[in-house]
């Protein structure tokens, strides 16, 4: 975890005590440091220096509009998935023109919207997107600029449900039929082949496969050359991975390092898309506990956070630290499952967890700032938690906590007579 570290026995970012927080904005509540997300931002900014490149930050791992202002104020560019995510990088005062757009299933409203703002590229996933968007530029009258997301086949060595770089994943288009679809591309009129882009998955942990699914593509570079078809830039997507527990992926100076050796002499311009290792662990969630309920099996802390709140551990059995906010000086460490108040056998944060608890204690779940709140819904009619940004030793609320209202907004009965 970056930032957050002990002081007289409180957890603290900076200096500004999490109990503190937890006491002014309630719990369940998300809290990042605006240093740790800087930092992580420029550990790849910094390893590029010098080459032609640009750092899209992929909005789905975080996209608060105040951790977007940050990294946009540093010059970021973005990798969104959605027209959703390109209003609030627009809101929160990102570059339309260092905008890539992901995604396998872009509507035309999504396009034409894009196309209106002048992103910077459109990344196809399938022919028929290709034909989607030469068809909304051309009823617009614009030429879209576009990069073929490749499939290149190789194992990521991730959780299956984090692996996109397989065959038998949704995502791109099949590397051996890339030569065919990138000269079909060439021959339409509103589109204009820029890039070739690749993401094999998500938490790498080892560089390997970033640099297989490197040559796989550099080969594919080559052979589109050979029909006359220039390639300006190589977008090598996100999924580095980060520090859960034990896990030590190479740092973004490392991996940066392999892939310039390898696209040395080649006039390609390099743009990446991390997102967990940019706010994973910028970010943590305060939670509090609600009673302790031991039953002859089991020892259960009923917390207030739940898989709503956070569903990682549900959803991929992930792993994620968890630490008192203060620290007991008395007691005795026992085992205990922490679980949430939604009404699922799988809501839990974290299983035969050692902790010294008593109920009323403060919890953090680490490694919280990346597909944390993004991922939280209003499952059992939870409003989700509060955002907190924690920026030169004060605390932010970057994001007010649901109330009710919020929750039955829009909502509208039946008519009377019905
Ligand atoms: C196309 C694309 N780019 C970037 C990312 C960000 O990945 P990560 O958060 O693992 O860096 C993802 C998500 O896995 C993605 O699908
Ligand atoms: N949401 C996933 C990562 C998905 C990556 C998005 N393509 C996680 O929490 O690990």
């Amino acid at each position: 975890m970056d930032n957050f570290e002990y002081r007289n026995g409180q957890l603290c970012c900076e200096d500004v005590a999490l109990a503190g927080v937890a006491e002014e904005f309630g719990t369940p509540t998300y809290v990042y440091s605006r240093d740790a997300l800087e930092r992580a931002y420029l550990a790849y900014a910094d390893a590029l220096e010098g080459h032609k490149s640009l750092v899209c930050y992929a909005v789905k791992a975080n996209s608060n509009l105040a951790v977007l202002n940050v990294l946009a104020r540093l010059g970021a560019g973005f990798d969104i998935v959605s027209v959703g995510e390109l209003e609030r990088v627009l809101r929160a005062g990102g570059d339309a023109a260092k905008i890539v757009f992901s995604g396998v299933g872009k509507q035309p409203h999504e396009i034409q919207r894009a196309l209106e703002v002048g992103i910077r590229c459109f990344n196809i996933e399938s022919e028929a997107e290709l034909e989607r968007v030469n068809e909304v530029a051309g009823s617009e009258g614009k030429v879209a600029a576009i990069s073929f997301r490749v499939n290149p086949d190789v194992d990521a060595g991730t959780h299956p449900y984090i692996s996109t770089g397989l065959k038998e994943n949704k995502f791109g288009i099949d590397i051996d039929d890339a030569v065919r679809i990138y000269s079909r591309a060439a021959d339409m009129d509103h589109v204009d082949v820029v890039g070739m882009d690749c993401h094999i998955g998500s938490q790498l942990t080892e560089v390997d496969p970033f640099l297989d699914a490197l040559d796989r593509v550099l080969m594919l570079v080559d052979k589109i050359a050979e029909q006359g078809i220039k390639i300006k830039h190589l977008d090598l997507g996100g999924g580095l991975g980060v520090c859960y527990t034990d896990e030590v992926p190479p740092t973004p100076q490392e991996y940066i390092a392999e892939v310039l050796k390898k696209v040395e002499g080649r006039d390609l311009e390099l743009i990446f898309e991390p997102g967990r290792s940019i706010a994973a662990n910028a970010g943590v969630m305060l939670t509090r506990v609600e009673f302790l309920k031991c039953t002859g099996e089991k020892n259960f802390a009923i917390i207030d956070g739940a898989m709503n709140d956070l569903i990682r551990p549900s959803l991929y059995s992930a792993y994620q630290e968890i630490v008192p906010v203060m620290l007991r000086e008395t007691g005795e460490e026992q085992q205990w499952d922490l679980v949430g108040p939604v009404c699922e056998t799988g809501d839990f944060l974290g299983k035969d967890r050692s902790l010294n608890l008593e109920a009323g204690d403060l919890l953090a779940v680490c490694s919280a700032g990346a597909y944390g709140f993004v991922m939280a819904s209003n499952y059992n009619s939870r409003g989700r938690p509060a955002e907190v940004m924690i920026d030169d030793n004060k605390s932010y609320l970057i994001r007010k906590r649901e109330s009710l209202a919020d929750l039955v907004k829009g909502e509208q009965l039946l008519p009377k007579d019905r």
